[in-house]
């Protein structure tokens, strides 16, 4: 479903600030993987996310989705095919428009928008459905801003939306740590959920090597712009967080920010 191919990415290159930020990346996901990215600061997590929806472009090596090479596709022409959720539970919904209205966006995106927000009773209807997914009661305050929420349930509301245009790719960046532990369990679980119930091939960047252990059925773990660690389902069952503690041990240099050590 993702084939990503020898990808690699410098910024600033040829300068003092020259960052390679991915070097010869593969990475294969089959329809229905759902992945689970770890690594230390500056390994590339995000820099893979970003090649894979197209804000940032590789300078060598391809992207596809689904037997179609994406590589040359700007981010809003992938952006039908490409679910994302970003930390910042403000990133992916629009505060000032109410809860049907950025689900009428969302309904839209990747095919050719007018502005008109106006949602048909029959919208409303299916948005109401979806809704009740999230086990929050947001079916009952469609009318409600979406700036009024708390901060886990507009990541919720947020989740969702990434995944109403029925994705080739779901790319979550580490969605849950800005939540408090209770939010973060609530919106963990509701991914998984949503994961399942739609089948979704899914990247989830986390700093949390509990919640890397728990969700999914692959692992991997990036250092340096490059994937060092890829673990089966199998082996992942019999993991720890101790065990991929001690893995970045390993890493000479390796700076794991308090975040990751207190996990
Ligand atoms: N848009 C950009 N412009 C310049 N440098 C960038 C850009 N994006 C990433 N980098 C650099 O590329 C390297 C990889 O960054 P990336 O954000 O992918 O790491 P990460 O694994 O997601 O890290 P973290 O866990 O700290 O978020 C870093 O050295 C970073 O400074």
């Amino acid at each position: 479903m993702l084939n990503v191919a020898e990808v690699s990415k410098t910024f600033f290159p040829g300068t003092v600030n020259e960052r390679r930020a991915l070097i010869n990346v593969n990475l294969q996901l089959a329809a229905g993987d759902f992945v689970t990215v770890i690594g230390s600061n500056g390994a590339g997590k995000s820099t893979v996310l970003n090649t894979v929806a197209g804000r940032i472009i590789q300078d060598s090596g391809s992207v596809s989705l689904d037997g179609r090479d994406v590589s040359k596709l700007k981010e809003h022409q992938r952006a039908a095919q490409v679910g994302r959720v970003f930390q910042d539970p403000m990133a992916g919904t629009s505060p000032n428009l109410t809860i049907e209205e950025n689900l009428a966006l969302a309904d839209r995106r990747g095919r050719r928008r007018g502005l008109a927000l106006g949602v048909s009773k029959a919208k409303r209807e299916r948005f109401a459905e979806e809704l009740k997914v999230l086990e929050l009661g947001l079916e009952n305050r469609l009318k409600t801003k979406v700036g009024l929420l708390s901060g886990g349930q507009r990541q919720a509301l947020s989740l969702l939306m990434a995944t109403f245009s029925q994705p080739k790719v779901l790319l979550l960046d580490e969605h849950t740590a800005a939540l408090d532990p209770q939010r973060a369990e609530l919106v963990t679980r509701l991914t998984v959920k949503v994961v399942q119930e739609q089948e979704l091939t899914t990247l989830m960047v986390t700093h949390n090597m509990a919640q890397a252990l728990e969700v999914g059925n692959r692992l991997i773990m990036m250092h340096e712009g490059r994937i060092i660690l890829d673990v089966s389902e199998q082996e992942k069952a019999k993991l720890t967080p101790e065990d991929l503690l001690a893995e970045f041990a390993k890493i000479k240099g390796a700076a794991l920010d308090d975040k990751t050590l207190l996990q």
